[in-house]
């Protein structure tokens, strides 16, 4: 059977969808619909539920009440999982990783086409369009673990783009990414969505992603505050607690594991 959501079926639909950890909510009653080929700012100060709205829509955090359906399945029911892609929260890469940057990527590749195929030429080449879209190819075959924090976030975008997502969501792309890095994200978002691909990032800081992101979501202790456009959002942030994320990725995501599991978890320990 296929995946193939209805015609005009949007990307992301929430019917007073309540999401959190155990049997714990922390993101009530939110009521949303991101049409395919969207790109959504989630905004909110820290605490106030982003992540796990994002983690909601990937199956990591618990639909606790209401409905949450992406690609046009109820979430978790997804069976292409390579269809939707996560760049998580910043990770920790240690030397004890030690897989190139064409490796990684590559990992992203296989979450579209199942743990235990090979990559076919076809793969390859996204792999390597993926590892060129985020301004690395001349490090294709360098070890991820020599590369700057910056550099790694881009790897898990590229790890990301190579499976072709039809949904991405990202969680703090930019956060302690300098400058020029923060550029080279805008332009692979920009293209990507310029391409349909909807977009979803969540982040403290949208303004380097102005160009490509024009409706923003804010989040205020686990409602949704604000849906409009992003020109207009930060007179509804609550001003004064952004912080950069602790420099780590929840555990169950590591560097060298697949983009994305629809899979439901329901136990709240071991994620943070
Ligand atoms: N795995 C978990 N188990 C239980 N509670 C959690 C878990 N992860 C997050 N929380 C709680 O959920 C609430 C919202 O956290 P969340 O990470 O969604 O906020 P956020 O808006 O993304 O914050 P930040 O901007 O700091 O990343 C917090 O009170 C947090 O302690």
């Amino acid at each position: 059977m296929s995946d193939t959501p209805p015609a005009g079926a949007p990307a992301i639909r929430l019917r007073r969808a309540t999401i959190g950890y155990g049997d714990v909510p922390i993101v009530r009653d939110v009521d949303l619909v991101v049409g395919a080929g969207e790109a959504v700012a989630v905004l909110g100060s820290n605490g106030s539920g982003k992540t796990t709205l994002a983690r909601g829509l990937l199956g990591l955090a618990a639909v606790l009440g209401g409905e949450v359906e992406v690609l046009g399945a109820p979430v978790g029911g997804l069976r292409e999982r390579g269809r939707v892609g996560y760049v998580p929260q910043r990770h920790s890469i240690s030397g004890a990783v030690p897989a190139t940057v064409r490796e990684i990527v590559g990992v992203g590749r296989l979450a579209r086409l199942g743990l235990l195929r090979r990559l076919r030429p076809v793969d390859r080449t996204a792999v390597t369009d993926a590892v060129a879209a985020v301004g690395l190819a001349d490090r294709l075959d360098h070890a991820v673990a020599a590369l700057s924090g910056g550099q790694q976030r881009r790897v898990l975008v590229a790890r990301a783009l190579a499976a072709e997502p039809e949904l991405l969501i990202m969680d703090e792309p930019t956060a302690g990414v300098d400058a020029a890095n923060q550029e080279a994200l805008a332009a692979v978002l920009t293209r990507i969505s310029a391409a349909g691909t909807t977009v979803v990032v969540v982040t403290h800081e949208a303004a380097p992603l102005a160009g490509v992101l024009s409706r923003a979501v804010v989040v205020d202790h686990g409602r949704v505050a604000y849906d409009g456009p992003l020109a207009q959002a930060s007179a509804h942030e609550e001003p004064g607690v952004h912080h950069h994320p602790p420099d780590r990725e929840p555990s169950g995501y590591r560097l060298d594991q697949p983009t994305v599991t629809t899979r439901p978890r329901r136990t709240s320990d071991g994620e943070r």
